[in-house]
C-alpha cells in the first residue's frame, strides 16, 4: 500500500471523542406558543383551586358542624326553659290533638293548660308579697341568730370565767363569712373566664346529642347513617313533613315534637313496617300517594320500597315501608315444586302464588273467576300465569284448552293434560286459537240450557300472548275479522260472550297480554275479567287499563315496578286473594316455577288423569252466528225494515250473539257486507234485496270464482 491510496473508510484513530446525542424536542407551531396568562386569571384559578381543594372543604365542613351544634344546642335550652317557664308545650300538645282531629285529648290538654295558668297566677301574686316576707324572715333570722350566738359565747364565758369569750362565737361567724369573701375574690377572675367558654361546651353538647349540624357538614362516616336506618316515628314525621305539602308542613310545625300523634303504631309487616298516618285536615290522601318518590327518599329508601295504600279510616294513609334492600332478596321455590304431595280443589282451594310484602304466604281462589294479567314483556307474565294452571290441573276435574301465541314451548308440558294445545304466533294459529274461544262459547251456552241445577267440570281456557289476536288482520271467509274490537271480530266477541256468562257453568278465560294498549286489550275485554293482575309497566295509564281506575285510586302502582328488577311482582286486583281491609289491590312476589319444574309438576298432573289426547287445532264451532244470513233471516219477506226492528228480532231469536248489539254493530256487518242501511221517509231501514244480493255475492266468493 502507498500513501497515494484513499480509503473509502474513515480512519478509526482520526476520529475524537463521540458526543452525546442531542435530546430531541418538539418545537411548536408558531401558533400554538403559549401565551402568557393573564393575572386576573391566574388568580381566579387559584382561589377555585383553593377553595375546592378536600382540606378546605373539610376545615368548612368542621366548621359548620360544631357552629350548628352550639345555635342549635342553643335553640334546644331556650325552647326547653321556654317550655318550663310558660305554657307553650300544652298549648303545642293542645294544637297537635287538634289537627290529628282528636277532640277529647284536645280537651284534656286544655284543662292542663288552664290548670298551669292558674297556678302560674297564684304563684306570682305570692312572688309579689315576697320582699316583705323575706326583709321579716331575715331581720327575725338575723336576730335570732345574733342572739343563739350571744347565748353560747355567755355559756362559754361563764365555763371560762373570760367575760371576753361572750362574743367569741359571734367573731368565729364574722371571720368565717370574711373567709368566704376571700375565697370568692379569688375563684372570681378565673370563674369569669372560665364560666361562659363552659356554657358554651354545655351548648355545643346538647346540640351534637340532638343532631342539629346539617346532613352534609357531618364527618363522611356519619353522613350515609341514616340509609336504610329503622324507622322511627320521628323520621317518619319529618319525611311527611318535607313532603312540600304546605298543609302537612304547617301543621306538623305547629305540632312541633308531639307531631308523632298523627302516627298509629309502628308495627313489623314482613320484611318491613307499617304505619298508619292520620293526615291533618286540609291534607288529601291522594296528595301525599303522588309523592312516593319523594317520601321514600325522605325515609332513605328507594321508591319501589315504600307503598302507600288508603285503608278505611278517614284522611289516612297506610305507609309500608320495606327493610332497606330485602325485596331484592329471593323469596324461595314454590309450594308446588318442594310439596310432590300437593292436590289441588278448583272449588275450594286456593293456589299458593307467592308471598305478599308483609311476607305472609299470598294464596289465591280461582273458583268462578275470569282473569287478565298484564305486564311489559319478559317481565314474567307467562311463568305466573302459568304457575296458575299448574296449581288447577293437579285437580282431575279441571279441563285446559290452551292457546299460547308466542309458541316458544312455554307451555308444551300441558301436552297430555290440555285438550286443546295452540303453539304459535301466525294467523293460521290465532284463527285455530279463535276457533278455541268459540268452542268454548258453544260449550257454555250447551251448559246454560242444561237444566238448573247440573254441576259442571271446571273448562278453562288460556290465551296467552292474547294482544295477537287482537291485533291479527286475517279476515274469515263470511267477512268477519278475527282480530280487532268490532261487534263482528271474532275472537273479540267469543272472549266477551265467555266473560259475559261463562262464569256460573265454570266456563272460564285465562288471558296474558303484553304491553297493554287500548288497541291490543279492549276495554270490554279488560273490564270482564274478576282478577286483575299486572307486572311491571310503563305508565300509570296502563296500570289503569290493566287493574282499574279504583285499584289505581287506591295506591295500586305497576308503572312503579321496576322494569327487569322487579320481575315476577304483580299487584292483583281481585276478591279471589285476602286484601287488607280497605286496600284495592295487593302487591305479591311470585314464586318463579322454571319450564323444567313445571315440566315435573305437569307429569304428576298427567299421573292424576287417565290420559287426554290433545288436539294442536279446534273444528270450527258450529254454533258461530252468521249474522248477515240471520238478518235476512229476520226480514222473511219483507222488502225493508227498519233497523230498530232488525236489532229487536235478532236479540230476541238469538240473544247469546244480538242482545248487546247496538245500531252501529248492525250497520258495520251490514256495510262489510256491502249491503249499509239506507234511509226510507226519514228514518233507518235494512233494504231486503241488498241483503239478499250480498248473500248471493258471498256465496258466488269462493276459492274458485276468486281464481277465474
Ligand atoms: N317470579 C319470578 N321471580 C324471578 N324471576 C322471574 C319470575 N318469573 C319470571 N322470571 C324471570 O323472567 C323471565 C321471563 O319470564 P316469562 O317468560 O314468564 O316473562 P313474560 O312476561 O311472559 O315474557 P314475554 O315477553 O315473553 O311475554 C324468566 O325467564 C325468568 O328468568
Amino acid at each position: 500500500m502507498t500513501d497515494n491510496v484513499v480509503h473509502l473508510f474513515k480512519d478509526p484513530t482520526t476520529e475524537g471523542p463521540t458526543a452525546p446525542p442531542a435530546p430531541l424536542t418538539v418545537a411548536p407551531e408558531p401558533s400554538q406558543r403559549s401565551r402568557p396568562v393573564r393575572v386576573f386569571v391566574r388568580t381566579h384559578r387559584a382561589v377555585v383551586g383553593a377553595v375546592k381543594h378536600e382540606k378546605t372543604r373539610t376545615a368548612a365542613r368542621l366548621t359548620v358542624r360544631h357552629g350548628a351544634y352550639v345555635v342549635g344546642g342553643t335553640r334546644v335550652t331556650v325552647r326547653r326553659a321556654w317550655d318550663g317557664r310558660t305554657g307553650a308545650r300544652y298549648e303545642r300538645l293542645l294544637r297537635a290533638a287538634e289537627a290529628a282531629g282528636n277532640y277529647e285529648a284536645a280537651g284534656e290538654w286544655e284543662e292542663r293548660l288552664h290548670r298551669f295558668r292558674t297556678e302560674r297566677h297564684k304563684r306570682r301574686m305570692d312572688l309579689l308579697m315576697a320582699p316583705q316576707h323575706v326583709a321579716k324572715s331575715a331581720a327575725i333570722g338575723a336576730a335570732g341568730g345574733i342572739g343563739g350566738l350571744i347565748a353560747i359565747g355567755t355559756a362559754l364565758a361563764i365555763a371560762t370565767k373570760d367575760p371576753g369569750d361572750v362574743f367569741t362565737p359571734l367573731m368565729a361567724l364574722i371571720e368565717l363569712i370574711r373567709l368566704l369573701v376571700v375565697i370568692v375574690q379569688i375563684v372570681w377572675g378565673p370563674l369569669m373566664v372560665a364560666g361562659p367558654w363552659l356554657a358554651l361546651a354545655g351548648l355545643w353538647a346538647v346540640g351534637r346529642q340532638r343532631a342539629t349540624a346539617p346532613q352534609w357538614a357531618l364527618p363522611e362516616g356519619k353522613r350515609s347513617d341514616d340509609a336504610g336506618a329503622p324507622i322511627t316515628p320521628s323520621i317518619v314525621v319529618t319525611a311527611l313533613r318535607d313532603l312540600g305539602i304546605a298543609p302537612l308542613r304547617n301543621a306538623i310545625k305547629e305540632m312541633g315534637d308531639a307531631g308523632a300523634a298523627m302516627l298509629g303504631p309502628i308495627r313489623i309487616a314482613g320484611c318491613g313496617v307499617e304505619v298508619d298516618v292520620t293526615l291533618p285536615s286540609g291534607v288529601t290522601t291522594a296528595e301525599v300517594q303522588s309523592r312516593r318518590k319523594k317520601l321514600a327518599e325522605n325515609l332513605a329508601r328507594h321508591e319501589h320500597e315504600v307503598f302507600i295504600t288508603i285503608p278505611e279510616a278517614a284522611r289516612t294513609v297506610r305507609l309500608w315501608i320495606a327493610d332497606s334492600g330485602a325485596l331484592d332478596e329471593p323469596i324461595g321455590p314454590s309450594p308446588l315444586v318442594t310439596d310432590t304431595t300437593m292436590t289441588a280443589d278448583y272449588a275450594k282451594g286456593r293456589a299458593p302464588w307467592g308471598l305478599d310484602l308483609r311476607g305472609d304466604a299470598a294464596t289465591i281462589s280461582l273458583y268462578q273467576r275470569h282473569l287478565l294479567i298484564t305486564g311489559l314483556s319478559n317481565q314474567g307474565k307467562t311463568a305466573a300465569l302459568r304457575a296458575l294452571a299448574l296449581w288447577l290441573a293437579l285437580d282431575r276435574r279441571v279441563e285446559f284448552r290452551i292457546a299460547d301465541l308466542k309458541g316458544a314451548g312455554d307451555w308444551a308440558m300441558f301436552d297430555g293434560i290440555a285438550t286443546v294445545l295452540i303453539q304459535g304466533p301466525t294467523d293460521d294459529h290465532v284463527i285455530d286459537a279463535t276457533e278455541m274461544a268459540e268452542g268454548l262459547v258453544t260449550e257454555m251456552e250447551r251448559r246454560l240450557q242444561a237444566p238448573p241445577g247440573t254441576q259442571f267440570d271446571p273448562l278453562i281456557g288460556i290465551v296467552d300472548e292474547a294482544q295477537v289476536a287482537f291485533m291479527c288482520p286475517a279476515i274469515g271467509d263470511d267477512k268477519r275479522p278475527y282480530g280487532g274490537s268490532k261487534a263482528t271480530s271474532r275472537y273479540f266477541m267469543a272472549a266477551r260472550k265467555i266473560h259475559n256468562q261463562g262464569r256460573a257453568v265454570n266456563v272460564l278465560l285465562y288471558e296474558g297480554t303484553q304491553d297493554p294498549t287500548d288497541q291490543n286489550l279492549p276495554k270490554l275485554v279488560r273490564e270482564g275479567a274478576h282478577t286483575r293482575v299486572s307486572l311491571a309497566l310503563g305508565t300509570e295509564s296502563q296500570s289503569r287499563m290493566a287493574l282499574g281506575d279504583k285499584a289505581v285510586d287506591g295506591g295500586a302502582a305497576p308503572h312503579l315496578l321496576r322494569q327487569g328488577l322487579d320481575k315476577g311482582t304483580v299487584v292483583i286486583a281481585s276478591d279471589g286473594i285476602k286484601i287488607p281491609a280497605g286496600q284495592a289491590s295487593i302487591t305479591v312476589r311470585t314464586h318463579f316455577i322454571d319450564t323444567d319444574d313445571a315440566a315435573v309438576i305437569a307429569q304428576r298432573a298427567k299421573d292424576l288423569r287417565d290420559g287426554v289426547t290433545t288436539l294442536t287445532a279446534v273444528e270450527p264451532s258450529e254454533s258461530v252466528a252468521d249474522a248477515l244470513a240471520d238478518i235476512a233471516a229476520t226480514l222473511g219477506t219483507e222488502s225493508k225494515m227498519l233497523t230498530q226492528e232488525v236489532l229487536r228480532q235478532l236479540a230476541a231469536a238469538n240473544p247469546g250473539e244480538y242482545r248487546e248489539w247496538t245500531f252501529s254493530d248492525l250497520r258495520q256487518v251490514l256495510e262489510a257486507a256491502g249491503a249499509p242501511p239506507r234511509k226510507s221517509d226519514g228514518r233507518m231501514v235494512v233494504d231486503a234485496g241488498r241483503v239478499a244480493q250480498a248473500l248471493a255475492e258471498r256465496a258466488a266468493d269462493t276459492p274458485e270464482s276468486a281464481a277465474r
